[in-house]
């Protein structure tokens, strides 16, 4: 089990190696931006601003039709908000995301406080819910936009420190809180996950949970409990809820989501036994859970829209960008090597 993860991980791209040079430059100067505050604030002057309104971001339409989240020039914004009648101190509580390949910063920014329409109207977007934002965006900018999100939530739930009960401030980047009275540091928090896309050599095992839009499956998935390993959250996941004995794993790739908070998908293949496929669904964690053939799936991956209210029900999967659609993408292509 443990040698097949260790191949897998050798032979997962790096991100960097998709990116021509540059890449470690950028990345030192993200590192050192949220080392020193002048630096960021200075960066912060010429950098682009993802906004949000209560942690829904601000998408454009584009003019083939396709949303966009919208990165506003830091200057234009503060011209915003001045209108809108912030006093400016706003735009200093915009939090580091990123640089852009063409070495912009990247910051969001939430204007909860704000009109929501009239920021909508100045700003030429709309504030749409992260949910609905996931299905309206491409591969390439959603993470943008979730690290966005995830970010300003963790401030807007971490003002106090939670052993002394006193206030606690964020350094300029947004990267770490210091408890104003211990000295105590916090940095933003994720909850591992373990994702696994099950298969007897033949089908594959999706699941729904009742809370998932109608018609739609996805791989288990459940979260890492403490202490516990990739592999034992994952053999007790699929025990937990459908009653199986998972006999190999390996690695496939991992995802920051956002939801419900903020996520670190760490996603895997599994199989079990041909004669061991008899399913007993937990109906308190899954509505339902089913073994999928080939067929069934390579046309579920060409549904890209939702079935409309009315329609009659059809078999569809996570967006592009979730890591569960790329897990059942990885075994259509095994599949169909394996049959060919
Ligand atoms: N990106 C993708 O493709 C994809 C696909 C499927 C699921 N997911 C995500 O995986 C997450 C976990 O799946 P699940 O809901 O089946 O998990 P799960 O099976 O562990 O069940 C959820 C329950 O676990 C408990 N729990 C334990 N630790 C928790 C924590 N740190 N935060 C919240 N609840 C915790 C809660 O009681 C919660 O109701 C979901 O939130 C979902 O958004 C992502
Ligand atoms: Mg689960």
């Amino acid at each position: 089990m443990l040698s097949s993860l260790r191949s897998l991980l050798s032979a997962t791209k790096c991100p960097a190696t998709r990116r021509c040079s540059g890449f470690v430059s950028r990345t030192r100067y993200v590192n050192r931006l949220k080392e020193d505050d002048v630096s960021c604030a200075a960066a912060l002057q010429n950098g682009r601003i993802f906004l949000f309104h209560r942690l829904s971001p601000l998408l454009q339409r584009t003019e083939r039709g396709t949303f966009r989240p919208a990165a506003l020039i830091s200057s234009d914004v503060q011209a915003i908000l001045e209108r809108l009648g912030s006093d400016g101190s706003l735009l200093r509580e915009s939090v580091l995301i990123n640089c852009s390949e063409q070495n912009q910063a990247q910051f969001c920014l939430d204007v909860g406080e704000l009109d929501q329409e009239a920021v909508e109207e100045e700003c030429e977007g709309n504030f749409v819910d992260l949910r609905k934002s996931f299905f309206l965006l491409s591969g390439a900018e959603a993470p943008l936009v979730a690290q966005g999100q995830a970010l300003l939530r963790w401030h807007q739930t971490s003002r106090f420190c939670s052993a002394t009960g006193q206030p606690t401030h964020r350094n300029q980047a947004g990267s770490q809180r210091v408890c104003s009275s211990s000295g105590t540091v916090y940095y933003p928090k994720m909850s591992p996950v373990v994702i696994v896309l099950v298969s007897d050599g033949k089908r594959c095992l999706l699941g729904r949970q009742s809370s998932f839009p109608r018609g739609m499956y996805s791989a288990l998935a459940g979260f890492c409990d403490m202490g516990e390993s990739l592999e034992e959250a994952l053999c007790r996941e699929v025990a937990e809820e459908v009653g199986l004995e998972v006999q190999s794993i390996s690695y496939s790739s991992s995802q920051h989501w956002p939801f419900p908070h903020s996520s670190f998908m760490l996603g895997c293949h599994a199989s079990v036994s041909p004669t061991d496929t008899q399913l007993d669904v937990d109906h308190t964690e899954l509505e339902d859970a089913r073994w999928f053939s080939l067929e069934e799936i390579s046309s579920a991956l060409q549904v890209k829209t939702p079935p409309r209210r009315g329609e009659p029900p059809v078999l569809w999967l996570p967006p592009e960008h979730a890591i569960g659609n790329r897990l059942i993408t990885e075994w259509v292509v095994r599949q169909r090597e394996s049959e060919s």
